[in-house]
This record gives structure tokens, sequence and C-alpha cells, in this order.
């Protein structure tokens, strides 16, 4: 699968050999296992030696990715190091504010990285993240951003508005992918569908998560709607060329290509 077509991106602890072994058994489409904010200091190191383990033993056909501690931590060397040694697909890397941060981390790891825009500066400067050396994708950081701006954490997204516009705008331009962020209220199944639909509807590819239970619902929301799906293969069934119409609507080029990349989805996420 191609990462543009994840839809569902699970975060676990690379600390915790229960969420490793049942991560297995959920249907995401990417794996990332944390070695940051989800594992304490004095379980780095146990971390990082469970995560080139699992990642060794892999995650069938799941993507999989190792986000590492961010450069001014006593881990970034030695995790570079693991990633560059692993068997991890991608490296997501926290808090990056400049293209340089991703840089340097691609030409010692050689994996394509996962940038977090996760601060007002590293929202400023994510059209130059996004369009640098060894940037893969952009995900949302929103727990970290809403800190950042100072949104106190029970408001709503009002706040992060225009935040993840420019992030989603930044990755487009640059021609890569975006995702975005965790939603923590894990007993809110209302609330998180509605996040899931909003965030879609503003342009994400998928959605980072960090519970099984929130799988399937962000694989429903981001993976093609099966009426849109058909949708898509009579329009390109019936497009001959150039403005016309289909359906009532106007059609061009640009609507055949748009369901051609819905049909490619659809097949990539195993909908097709
Ligand atoms: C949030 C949790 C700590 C909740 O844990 P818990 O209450 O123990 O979960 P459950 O009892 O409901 O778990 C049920 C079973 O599911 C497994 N499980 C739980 N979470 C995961 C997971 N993420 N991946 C795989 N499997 C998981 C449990 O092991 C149970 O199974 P079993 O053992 O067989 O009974 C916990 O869900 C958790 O740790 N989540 C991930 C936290 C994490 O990775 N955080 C870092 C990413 S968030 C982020 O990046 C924020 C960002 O930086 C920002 O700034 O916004
Ligand atoms: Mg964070």
């Amino acid at each position: 699968m191609l990462l543009r077509h994840a839809r569902s991106l699970l975060f676990l602890p690379a600390s915790n050999a229960r969420a490793i072994a049942k991560v297995r058994t959920l249907p995401c489409d990417l794996v990332i296992l944390d070695l940051e904010d989800a594992v304490p200091d004095e379980r780095k190191e146990d971390a990082r030696t469970g995560a080139l383990e699992a990642l060794a033993e892999g995650f069938g056909n799941r993507l999989t990715a190792l986000r590492i501690n961010v450069e001014g931590t006593p881990w970034h060397g030695v995790e570079m190091i693991a990633a560059k040694q692993s068997a991890a697909d991608y490296v997501v890397l926290p808090k990056v504010e400049s293209p340089k941060q991703v840089k340097d981390v691609f030409s010692v790891t050689q994996k394509p990285v996962i940038a977090m825009i996760e601060s007002a500066r590293g929202v400023l400067a994510a059209p130059e993240i996004a369009a640098g050396e060894g940037a893969a994708a952009l995900f949302m950081g929103t727990n970290d951003l809403r800190q950042d701006i100072g949104i106190p954490a029970i408001a709503g997204r009002d706040g992060l508005a225009m935040a993840l516009q420019a992030v989603i705008l930044a990755a487009r331009a640059a021609g890569i992918a975006v995702f975005d962020g965790v939603f923590n209220r894990l007993d809110d199944e209302a609330g998180f569908e509605a996040e899931c639909v909003a965030g879609h509807a503003l342009g994400f590819d998928g959605k980072t998560l960090i519970h099984p239970s929130q799988v399937p619902v962000a694989n429903q929301v981001f993976g093609p709607d099966a009426q849109a799906l058909a949708d898509a293969r009579r329009l390109i069934e019936a497009a001959t060329g150039g403005a016309e119409r289909f359906e009532g609507r106007m059609i061009e080029s640009m609507h055949v290509e748009a369901a051609k990349a819905l049909v490619a989805r659809a097949e990539a996420v195993g909908q097709g």
C-alpha cells in the first residue's frame, strides 16, 4: 500500500508488548511504534529493543513506522541508528520546525521521514518542511500544538482551523500525504466519528489513532464510500473527454482523474 492510501495510522508505545501483539490482529493501515511521549524515560532502552524485534518479526501487510525522539534529547542519536537498522518503512520525527531536522534524520536513517507539525513555528514552516529533502508526509500533532498556541484542552478545534488548513495546503503544494491528529477521548465514539468526518472534509488523507476501537471508524470515513465508488466507476465509463454532461452535472478531465484516484485508493485498501 502507498502511504497516501493509508486511512488508519495507529500509534502504540513500543514498550507495550500486549499492544504490539494486539495490533497484529487489527485492520489498521500503518503501525507506528512510539519511542517518544508514550514511553517513560526509564523504559526508552527496552522500548527501542522491543521495537526492533517487533519490526523484524513484521506486521503482515501493514505499513510500519518508528517514532523517534527529537534532537536535543539523550535518545535521538541512538534511535536514529536503530531506525536505520530497523525494518520500519518510515521514521516519524516529532516537533519538526525546519526542513533541516528532516534532512538530517533522512541522511542518517536513509528512511523516508514523516514530519510531525506540533507548534506554531512548525505550522509557519510547513511549506518548506513538506518540500524539503526526505519528507514523505506530514502528521498533525494536535496535543502539542494546542499547548503551544494556548488552546484549552477542553476547547473544540475552532482555534486549530487555520493551522490544520495551512498544513494541508503545505503538503498538497509539495505533493505529499497529510494525516490528522489523534483524538484523546477514548469513550466518545460520536465525537471521534465527527472529528474523522471533519478531517476528511478538510482534505486529510487519514487519521492518526491511539486505540484499537478507533480503527474501523477511520477506515470507514477515510475509505471510499460505496456510493462514491460506484459513481466514480460510472463517470470513468461515461467520460469521452472535455466538458460534458454526466448525470446532471458538468464534468471535465480533472473529475475523471479524481474518479480514477478514488478507484485506485479503493483497490489499495481492498475495497475495490
Ligand atoms: C490510551 C491507552 C493508554 C489506553 O490503554 P488501556 O485503557 O489499557 O486500553 P484498553 O484496556 O482499552 O485496551 C484494550 C486492548 O487493546 C490493546 N491496546 C490498547 N491501545 C492499543 C494501541 N494503541 N495499539 C494496539 N493495541 C492497543 C490493549 O493492549 C488491550 O488488549 P489486550 O492487552 O490484549 O487486552 C492506550 O490505548 C495507549 O497506550 N494508546 C497509545 C498511546 C500512544 O501511543 N501515544 C503516543 C501517540 S499520541 C501522539 O502522538 C500525540 C501527538 O504527539 C500530539 O502532540 O498530538
Ligand atoms: Mg506531540
